[in-house]
C-alpha cells in the first residue's frame, strides 16, 4: 500500500483509440491585454467608424471632413471655431487624439483674453454607432437601461413620458409669419430669433461641456428625390438609438458621403432652459427655426420630440414642394392596393398598419407625392400598454435586440417585460426599425392610396364601426380630426373628453389645416380614392357601460375594406351624422353596425350623438371662414357635412 497520499493516477496514451484530438492550440496572446485587443476586429474601410488614417488618403480625408462638419455643428455663434471634437469613447482613448476644428486653416493659439476651459478640452463624438456599442454605452452610463428578456433595451425617458406640446415654439420671422398658421388652434407658438438663439447656445454648451456626445447621422423619407439629411446632436445612448431605429438608417457608402446636414437637432435633454429667457414658460423648450433649420430641445427627455419635431419640419417642407405630408400609417395588398390610415394618438395607426396579410410601407408618418406613398422614416413606434402576443404578433415579435422599450415595468430577475403595468406611464412605447416587421416593404414606398381610412377612437361610442365617406364629409372629418379616449384609468375619471385635432394631427402641422384638406381632397379625386370613417373605440355605450370594440372585429371591418366587399355592401344612413353605414358585414354581429342597436338605452344613446354633434360644431366654428380650393363650393359643402340636427 503506498504510504505516501492517494495513488498517482496513470493517463493512458490511447492514441488511436480516441475518436479524434480536440485539445486546441492555446491563445496567439502573451498577455491578458493582448488577449483582450484580439477580441475586437478592426471594422471594415467603409464603416465609418475610422479613427486611424490607415484606409488610405481618401477615406483619411473623408473621415476628417466628417469631424470638421460636426465641429461645424456644435460651434458656438460668437466664438470663432468649433470644439475640438474626436470621434470614439473617451474611455477607451487615454492617448492625446488629433484635434479637429471647425475651421482648421487658421488655427493659431488663441489669444489670451479668448480663452476658456472648454476651448482646451476635447469633445468626443460617439458617431452613428451600431445598436450593440449603444446598448453597451446606455448600459454602462446611463441609470434605467436594463437588458430585457427579449434582448429589448428598456430605458426611462425621466421626468417627462410623452411630448410637451405647450413648450414647442417656433421662430417668427418676415418668412414664417407669412407661411405658417398662427393664433387659435395653432401648434406653432412664436418665439424670436434672439431667444432661439440664446437657447441653442445653452443647449450647445451643455453638449461641449460633456465627456462625450452621440451623433447620428440620418435620411428621412424614402422618397429619394425627396429625401432629408437630418443630423441628431444629443447626450445619450437612448436618444441615439431611438433615433437610429426611427430615422432611414444610411449605407456605410452613404455615409461616407453624408456631407453637411440639412437639419441639426441640439438635444440637450435633461438640461433646462432658463426660465429667466424670455417667452420660456417653464423649464422645458422646443424650439425649431426653420431658417436655419435647426432644432433645440432643452429639458425634456421624450424621445418622440425628436421624430415628432422632424416631423414638423416635413409639414413645412414638403407642401412646398406639391406633396402631401400625413399623420398616417400605411399599407399595402399584394395587388398594389394600398390604403391610409389617420388617427389621433392610440387610434390604431400602428395596430392596424401593422397587418400580417399586407406589406407595411410605415405606421406614423408619409408623405404622398405625384409618384405615390413614401414613408419619412425608417420605424416604427408602438404603444405598448396592455401589448398581447396573440392580439399584435408582429410587434411583439419585434420587441427584440435593438429595440428601445421607453418606461415599461419588467421583473427584477427574469427581466420579463409586464406590458399591463402604468407605474412608471400609461404610454409605455417601443421603437424599432421598420424591417423587424417581417413583410415591411422595403423601400417603404408604394402607389397612389385607394383607401384612405379616418380611425377615430370614439369613447362616447356613438360614431359607428365603420361608414362610407363622400369627399365632403372626408374633408369635414380630416379637418376636425375628431378622437376621445379616457385620460387613464385612474379613479375619478368617468367622462371621456373629445379631442379634435386638425389634420388627425394638429400639433405636427405648420400651415393653416385646410391646406392640407385641399391637398388631400384634390390628390383623392384625382386618384379615385374612397374614404372610411373607423371608430376603434367603443359601441354598447360610453366609457364605462360600454365595451371597446374588438380588435378582431376591427380587423375584419379593415380588410373587408381592402377586398373591396364594403364598397359593395348595402348602406342605410345615420342621422345627426349623416353617415353611411353597412346593414352586413361577414364576421361582424350585425348589432353592432347600427350603434343605435347596441346601446340598450336609447334615450342615453339619443343624448350622447347630440351631445357629441354640438362638439363637433363648436369646434367647426374657426373653420367657417376660410376656403378650401379654387372656389367656395366645397367649402360649403364642407360645412354641410358636418352634423345635422
Ligand atoms: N378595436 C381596436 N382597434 C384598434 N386598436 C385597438 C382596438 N382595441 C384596442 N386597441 C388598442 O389601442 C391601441 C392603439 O394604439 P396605436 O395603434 O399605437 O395607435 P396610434 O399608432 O394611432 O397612436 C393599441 O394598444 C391597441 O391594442
Ligand atoms: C409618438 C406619437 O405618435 P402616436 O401616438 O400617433 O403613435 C406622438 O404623438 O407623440
Ligand atoms: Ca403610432
Ligand atoms: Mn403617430
Amino acid at each position: 500500500m503506498a504510504s505516501n497520499g492517494l495513488p498517482k493516477i496513470e493517463t493512458q496514451k490511447l492514441e488511436e483509440e480516441i475518436c479524434h484530438d480536440d485539445s486546441v492550440a492555446p491563445v496567439k496572446a502573451q498577455t491578458v491585454d493582448e488577449l483582450h485587443s484580439l477580441q475586437l476586429k478592426k471594422s471594415g474601410p467603409n464603416t465609418p467608424i475610422i479613427q486611424q488614417t490607415a484606409f488610405g488618403a481618401e477615406a483619411a480625408d473623408k473621415n476628417k471632413q466628417q469631424l470638421q462638419s460636426i465641429s461645424a455643428s456644435l460651434a458656438s455663434l460668437t466664438r470663432e471655431t468649433g470644439p475640438k471634437v474626436v470621434k470614439g469613447d473617451p474611455a477607451k482613448q487615454p492617448e492625446t487624439p488629433k484635434v479637429v476644428h471647425a475651421s482648421q486653416q487658421h488655427q493659431q493659439t488663441p489669444a489670451f483674453g479668448n480663452i476658456t476651459d472648454s476651448a482646451l478640452k476635447f469633445t468626443h463624438i460617439l458617431y452613428n454607432l451600431s445598436p450593440a456599442e449603444l446598448y453597451e454605452q446606455a448600459i454602462q452610463y446611463e441609470k434605467g437601461s436594463f437588458i430585457t428578456s427579449s434582448g429589448a433595451l428598456a430605458t426611462l425617458s425621466g421626468a417627462k413620458t410623452g411630448r410637451s406640446p405647450r413648450d414647442k415654439r417656433v421662430v417668427k420671422d418676415d418668412t414664417t409669419s407669412e407661411e405658417l398658421w398662427w393664433g387659435k388652434g395653432s401648434p406653432n407658438i412664436e418665439m424670436d430669433e434672439q431667444t432661439f438663439l440664446v437657447n441653442r447656445e445653452r443647449a450647445v454648451d451643455y453638449l461641449c461641456s460633456l465627456e462625450k456626445v452621440f451623433v447620428n447621422d440620418q435620411f428621412l423619407n424614402w422618397d429619394p428625390n425627396n429625401k432629408l439629411k437630418v443630423r441628431i446632436v444629443s447626450a445619450r445612448a437612448y436618444h441615439s438609438l431611438f433615433m437610429h431605429n426611427m430615422c432611414i438608417r444610411p449605407t456605410p457608402e452613404e455615409l461616407e458621403n453624408f456631407g453637411a446636414p440639412d437639419f441639426t437637432i441640439y438635444n440637450a435633454g435633461k438640461f433646462p432652459c432658463n426660465r429667466y429667457t424670455h417667452y420660456m414658460t417653464s423649464s422645458t423648450s422646443i424650439d425649431l427655426n426653420l431658417a436655419r433649420r435647426e432644432m433645440v430641445i432643452l429639458g425634456t427627455q421624450y424621445a418622440g420630440e425628436m421624430k415628432k419635431g422632424l416631423f414638423s419640419v416635413m409639414h413645412y417642407l414638403m407642401p412646398k414642394r406639391q406633396i402631401l405630408s400625413l399623420h398616417s400609417g400605411c399599407n399595402m395588398g399584394k395587388d398594389g392596393d394600398v390604403a391610409l390610415f389617420f388617427g389621433l394618438s392610440g387610434t390604431g395607426k400602428t395596430t392596424l398598419s401593422t397587418d400580417h396579410n399586407r406589406y407595411l410601407i410605415g405606421d406614423d408618418e408619409h408623405c404622398w407625392s405625384g409618384h405615390g406613398v413614401s414613408n419619412i422614416e425608417g420605424g416604427c413606434y408602438a404603444k405598448c400598454i396592455d401589448l398581447s402576443r396573440e392580439k399584435e404578433p408582429d410587434i411583439w415579435n419585434a420587441i427584440k435586440f435593438g429595440t428601445v422599450l421607453e418606461n415599461v415595468v419588467f421583473d427584477e430577475h427574469t427581466r420579463e417585460v409586464d406590458y399591463t403595468d402604468k407605474s412608471v406611464t400609461e404610454n409605455t412605447r417601443a421603437a424599432y426599425p421598420i424591417e423587424y416587421i417581417p413583410n415591411a416593404k422595403i423601400p417603404c414606398v408604394g402607389p397612389h392610396p385607394k383607401n384612405v381610412i379616418l380611425l377615430a377612437c370614439d369613447a362616447f361610442g356613438v360614431l359607428p364601426p365603420v361608414s362610407k365617406l363622400n369627399l365632403a364629409q372626408t374633408m369635414y372629418h380630416f379637418i376636425s380630426g375628431y378622437t376621445a379616449l379616457v385620460a387613464g384609468t385612474e379613479e375619478g375619471i368617468k367622462e371621456p373628453t373629445a379631442t379634435f385635432s386638425a389634420c388627425f394631427g394638429a400639433a405636427f402641422i405648420m400651415l393653416h389645416p385646410t391646406r392640407y384638406a385641399a391637398m388631400l381632397a384634390e390628390k383623392m379625386q384625382k386618384h379615385g380614392a374612397t374614404a372610411w370613417l373607423v371608430n376603434t373605440g367603443w359601441s354598447g355605450g360610453s366609457y364605462g357601460t360600454g365595451s371597446r370594440i374588438k380588435l378582431a372585429y376591427t380587423r375584419k371591418i379593415i380588410d373587408a375594406i381592402h377586398s373591396g366587399e364594403l364598397l359593395n355592401a348595402n348602406y342605410t344612413k345615420t342621422e345627426v351624422f349623416g353617415l353611411e353605414i353597412p346593414t352586413e358585414l361577414g364576421g361582424v354581429p350585425s348589432e353592432i353596425l347600427d350603434p343605435v342597436n347596441a346601446w340598450p338605452d336609447k334615450g342615453a344613446y339619443k343624448e350622447t350623438l347630440l351631445k357629441l354633434g354640438g362638439l363637433f360644431r363648436k369646434n367647426f366654428e374657426v373653420f367657417t371662414n376660410y376656403k378650401i380650393g379654387a372656389d367656395n363650393n366645397l367649402t360649403e359643402e364642407i360645412l354641410a357635412a358636418g352634423p345635422n340636427f
